[in-house]
C-alpha cells in the first residue's frame, strides 16, 4: 500500500519505517529540512535501538523515503498518518495547532480518496475537528481515523511490529478495513485490532497513559512511607506483583516518571476534565506527587554534605528519561541537577546516549564525562538518575578509589542494599534503607 507519514519524530520514523519493512511504499514528510537531509543520507536521527537495520534496508529497498513537501506526501499516500506534535500548552491542554494546521492544509490539497490517520495523543473530540477542518475545503472522499500509537521509546521497533493491541476508532466501514489489511501482518501472533468508535479510541490513550503514571506513583508514595516504617519496598514490590490482578510491571519505585509522553498527557486529560466540569482528584495528586518525588534525593545528600553543597562535585550517572533512548523530556535528572546547581554543587555528569540533548540544554554549567568512571573521578559522590544498564554492575573497587566519599544516592535502586553496605559504601535509594549513613 502507499502510506504517507506527516512529522518524522520519535513516533513517525517508526510507524513509517515499520511499515516499509512489510512491504508498504512509505513517504515520510518532515517540516525539519536539517532532519530530512540527514535521513536522506541514511542517517537515523534519534537514538531507538535495532531501527538503524531496518532503517537502512528499507532506504535500500527503496520502500522508504523523505520529504519536505506535504504535498508529495498527500500525493503519494492513500493513508496519510499524523504523527505530529501535541506539547503541553500553558494551561496544561494539549496544543493542537501542529495536527489542525496540517489538517487545513490537507484539505487544500488532497485530490483523491484518502484516509486520514491521527497517531498523535489528542483529547477527545479531535477526530471530530480534524473531519470538519478537511471537509471545509476538500473536493474529494476522505475518512479520518484515530488510531493512537502504544509505543515505547527504548522499544518502539518490537513494540510496533509485535503490538499488543491495535488500537482503531472509526466510524467508516471503508476506512476500517483498509486499517485492517495495513495492519494484518503485525497481529499475527493473535493480538487483536480493536475497533471502536473515534472519541473511545481518543480516550484509550490517555487513560492507559493515565493509569501507568498513577500505578507508578502510587509505588513511589509505597516506598516513600516504607522508609518511614522500615519496610523494604522491593520485597513489598515482589509481594504485590505476584497477585496477576496486579502484576509485576510498572511497578518500580524512583525519583518519579518523565518522558515526552506521561507527563503532558496526564495534564491534559485533566484539563479536558475540568473543561467538561469533571474534577479529575488522582490526577492532581499524580502530578503533585511525581513533581515532588523527581527530587526526594536532593534534601538527602544536603544533609549528607552538613547542608553545604558549595564547591561538592557530584557524579550524576543517567541523564536520559529512561534508558535506551536519547530523550531528555522532562527528565528527572534535569530537576535534581538544577537543584545541585542551585545550592552550588559542580556536577560531572555520564550518560550512553543523551548528552549531546543535555548540552543543549545545561550548556557549560555541566562538566560532560566521557565515560562512567570518568565523571566519577574525584568525585565527593555518585548520583544515579537513569537506570541503564552499564551501570548495573559497576567496579566497585575502582568507584571506592575514584570517590572522595563511598557515598552512593541511587534514584532507581539499581543495587543490592546488603552487597552495598558490605562494600563499605554509604548507599540511599528510595524506599530501603539506608547504610553505613
Ligand atoms: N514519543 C513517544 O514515545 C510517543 C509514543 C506514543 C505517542 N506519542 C505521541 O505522538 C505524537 C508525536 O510524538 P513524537 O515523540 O514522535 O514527537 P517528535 O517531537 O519526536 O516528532 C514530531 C515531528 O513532527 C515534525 N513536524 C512539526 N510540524 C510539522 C509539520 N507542520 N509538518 C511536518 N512535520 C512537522 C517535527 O519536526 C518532528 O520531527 C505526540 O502526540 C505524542 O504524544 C509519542
Ligand atoms: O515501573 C516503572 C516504569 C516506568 N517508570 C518511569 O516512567 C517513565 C515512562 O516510562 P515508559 O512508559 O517506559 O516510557 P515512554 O517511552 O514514555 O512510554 C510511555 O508513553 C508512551 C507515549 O505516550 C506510550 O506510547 C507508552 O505506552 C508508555 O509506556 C520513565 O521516566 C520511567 O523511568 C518508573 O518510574 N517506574
Amino acid at each position: 500500500m502507499k502510506i504517507s507519514v506527516i512529522g518524522t519524530g520519535y513516533v513517525g520514523l517508526v510507524t513509517g519505517t515499520c511499515l516499509a519493512e512489510t512491504g508498504n511504499e512509505v513517504i515520510c514528510v518532515d517540516i525539519d529540512k536539517a532532519k530530512v537531509e540527514k535521513m536522506r543520507n541514511g542517517e537515523v536521527p534519534i537514538y531507538e535501538p535495532h531501527l538503524d537495520v531496518i532503517f537502512e534496508r528499507n532506504i535500500k529497498a527503496n520502500r522508504l523515503r523523505f520529504t519536505t513537501s506535504l504535498e508529495e506526501g498527500l500525493d503519494h499516500g492513500e493513508i496519510i498518518f499524523l504523527a505530529l506534535p501535541t506539547p503541553e500548552d500553558e494551561d496544561g491542554s494539549a496544543d493542537l495547532s501542529y495536527v489542525l494546521n496540517v489538517s487545513e492544509e490537507i484539505g487544500k490539497k488532497i485530490k483523491g480518496y484518502k484516509v486520514i490517520v491521527d497517531k498523535s495523543t489528542v483529547p477527545v473530540g479531535t477526530a471530530e475537528k480534524v473531519q470538519e477542518i478537511i471537509a471545509k475545503n476538500a473536493t474529494c472522499e476522505f475518512d479520518v481515523v484515530s488510531n493512537p500509537e502504544f509505543l515505547r521509546e527504548g522499544f518502539a521497533v518490537d513494540d510496533f511490529l509485535k503490538p499488543e493491541r491495535i488500537i482503531v476508532g472509526s466510524s467508516s466501514e471503508k476506512a476500517t478495513d483498509l486499517m485492517k489489511k495495513l495492519y494484518a501482518p503485525f497481529v499475527r501472533s493473535g493480538n487483536p485490532i480493536i475497533v471502536m468508535d473515534e472519541k473511545s479510541a481518543e480516550l484509550t490513550k490517555y487513560a492507559a497513559n493515565s493509569f501507568l503514571a498513577t500505578k507508578i506513583t502510587f509505588m513511589n508514595e509505597i516506598a516513600n512511607y516504607c522508609e518511614k516504617v522500615g519496610a523494604d519496598v522491593d520485597l513489598v514490590r515482589a509481594g504485590m506483583g505476584s497477585d496477576s490482578r496486579i502484576g509485576k510491571r510498572f511497578l518500580f519505585p524512583g525519583i518519579g516518571y518523565g518522558g515526552s509522553c506521561f507527563p503532558k498527557d496526564v495534564k491534559a486529560l485533566r484539563k479536558a476534565g475540568k473543561d467538561r466540569d469533571y474534577d479529575f482528584k488522582i490526577l492532581s495528586s499524580v502530578i503533585e506527587i511525581n513533581s515532588a518525588q523527581k527530587t526526594i534525593l536532593l534534601p538527602k545528600i544536603e544533609e549528607y554534605f552538613n547542608n553545604n553543597l558549595y564547591g561538592k562535585t557530584i557524579a550524576v550517572w543517567g541523564l536520559a528519561f529512561k534508558p535506551e533512548t536519547d530523550d531528555i523530556r522532562e527528565a528527572p535528572s534535569i530537576d535534581m541537577m538544577e537543584g545541585l546547581l542551585s545550592k552550588g554543587a559542580k556536577l560531572q555528569v555520564f550518560d550512553p546516549e543523551a548528552i549531546p540533548n543535555i548540552q543543549k540544554r545545561f550548556g557549560d554549567k555541566l562538566i560532560y564525562a566521557e565515560s562512567m568512571y570518568a565523571a566519577t573521578e574525584n568525585a565527593d559522590a555518585l548520583l544515579i538518575c537513569t537506570e541503564w544498564s552499564i551501570f548495573r554492575t559497576p567496579d566497585y573497587e575502582k568507584l571506592k578509589k575514584q570517590l572522595i566519599n563511598p557515598v552512593v544516592f541511587d534514584g532507581r535502586n539499581l543495587y543490592n542494599v546488603n552487597d552495598m553496605e558490605a562494600e563499605g559504601f554509604t548507599y540511599v535509594s528510595v524506599g530501603r534503607k539506608s547504610v553505613n549513613l
